[in-house]
């Protein structure tokens, strides 16, 4: 883990450190289904080929194209049917000259046999069969190899498995893919003011909202949310609820107590360790941060600050890229995007200031509008958001019709 760093850093310093610290998950085969989201940790070409044999594309009757090719409904063929092949249950291996086998869609089509005429064209004879209208060579027969050949490379590494790329490697006979598993991560809020949603409030009380907003940015992520229950601003409460969970995780977030309070629970437990840094980031929302690892397996932990939405903020810019690194994505950092801002902004010197707005697409490019204030308290504005403004450090006034640089939140990237 890198060094602990003293005083205030920027966002990019602060990303760097952390980025320095964490380090994808080795990864393992997972089964299919386990795997939807994460990047494939392997190249994977094909065992088989598609088709794996020549087969049916209708149901109907396995002929020899010439025998029927003078088939019309002035001059039918008459041919003997001499056996059916249902799909999975190939019974007849070869087809003399002038006979039929009926045949279902996706059966093996048998040896000598190289066209299939769909029942519409027939009669649907059983013991014998006329036939109405001819097949050109080959027709409805779909021939083995012809989507996927042996040796093909199906998946390139990295690319985020999908329902599609889930299919087709199913369809050559993978049940499992190497991936790196989804980190495991802990989130744990902190605060004797804090109580779950669904029980009842005193009146110096609020609802525990962070540890859902934060579980559930895990999730949108594809990591794996274990919310721990509240734990009240007392360092041995804490410190207990952190070595139990521990043993589950791949990494750590905690909210609140890591400002200059005098009940800063996380900051009070943790600092003592030394490995953990506490301080400054030049950002607005998220200024108090902490970074570093816990435990005798070294596990990332990041301490964000309590307000609703610079912990939000903090996880958008420092847990996500770390969490993405952990599977192997790539960028690992939400991509910024420019847009015309549609009304003026105030901004503080000297800090990076995320502004929740709304993001509108028109043609190529987008506007953006400020929503609400600039309180790091305000969840209901965060919540009608879908974008962030990013003011930088040096700006104090960013008139409407600049062109700004933007985060689109709910874009998959
Ligand atoms: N004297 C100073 N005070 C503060 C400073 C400072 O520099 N000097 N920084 C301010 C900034 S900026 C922030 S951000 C906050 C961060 O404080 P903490 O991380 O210690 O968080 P808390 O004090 O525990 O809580 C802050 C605020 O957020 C509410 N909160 C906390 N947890 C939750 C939760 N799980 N769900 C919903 N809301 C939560 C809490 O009730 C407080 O209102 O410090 C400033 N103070
Ligand atoms: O930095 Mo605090 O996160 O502005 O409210």
């Amino acid at each position: 883990m890198a060094e602990p760093h003293a005083g205030t850093v920027s966002v990019e310093e602060h990303l760097t450190r952390i980025l320095a610290a964490v380090g994808p998950l080795p990864a393992y085969p997972q089964p299919l289904l386990d795997a939807l989201g994460l990047p494939a940790a392997e190249d994977v070409v094909s065992p088989i080929p598609l088709p794996s044999f020549d087969n049916s594309g209708m149901d109907g009757y396995a002929v020899v194209a010439a025998d029927v090719a003078g088939a019309s409904e002035e001059t039918p063929v008459v041919l003997p049917v001499v056996g059916e092949i249902g799909a999975g249950q190939a019974g007849l291996l070869a087809l003399s000259p002038g006979t039929a086998a009926k045949i279902m869609t996706g059966a093996p089509v048998p040896k000598g046999c190289d066209a299939v005429v769909p029942y519409e064209w027939t009669d649907r004879g059983v013991a014998k069969v006329t036939i109405t209208q001819a097949p050109a060579v080959g027709q409805h027969v779909r021939p083995a190899g012809e989507d996927v050949t042996e040796g093909d490379l199906l998946v390139q590494s990295g690319t985020v498995l999908g329902p599609r790329h889930l299919g087709l490697l199913a369809a050559v006979g993978r049940a499992t893919v190497l991936a790196r598993p989804r980190p495991r991560v802990v989130v744990i809020s902190t605060g004797s003011e804090l109580r779950d949603p669904g029980t009842d409030l005193g009146h110096d009380s609020i609802y525990d909202g962070n540890s859902y907003l934060l579980a559930a940015s895990v999730k949108a992520a594809g990591a794996i949310a274990y919310r721990v229950g509240i734990v009240p601003d007392q360092p041995k409460l804490f410190l207990d609820a952190l070595s139990d969970q521990l043993v589950r995780a791949d990494l750590v977030v905690t909210s609140g107590g890591v400002s200059q309070g005098d009940f800063d629970v996380v900051k009070e437990a943790l600092s003592p360790l030394g490995t953990v840094w506490f301080g400054g980031v030049a950002m607005q929302p998220g200024k108090p941060q902490g970074f570093g690892v816990v435990g005798d397996k070294e596990v990332p932990i990041f301490t964000l600050p309590g307000n609703p939405v610079s912990s939000y903020l903090s996880f958008q810019m420092f847990v996500l890229p770390a969490l993405r690194t952990m599977m192997g994505r790539r960028p690992v950092s939400r991509p910024v995007v420019r847009g015309r801002l549609t009304r003026d902004i105030r901004s503080p010197k000297g800090r990076r200031q995320f502004v929740r707005a709304e993001w509108e697409q028109d043609g190529g490019g987008g506007s953006v509008t400020p929503v609400g204030g600039h309180g790091s308290h305000l969840i209901g504005d965060l919540a009608a958001s879908d974008a962030l403004v990013v003011v930088p450090e040096d700006e104090t006034y960013v008139a409407a019709g600049s062109a700004v640089d933007v985060l689109l939140l709910d874009h998959d990237f």
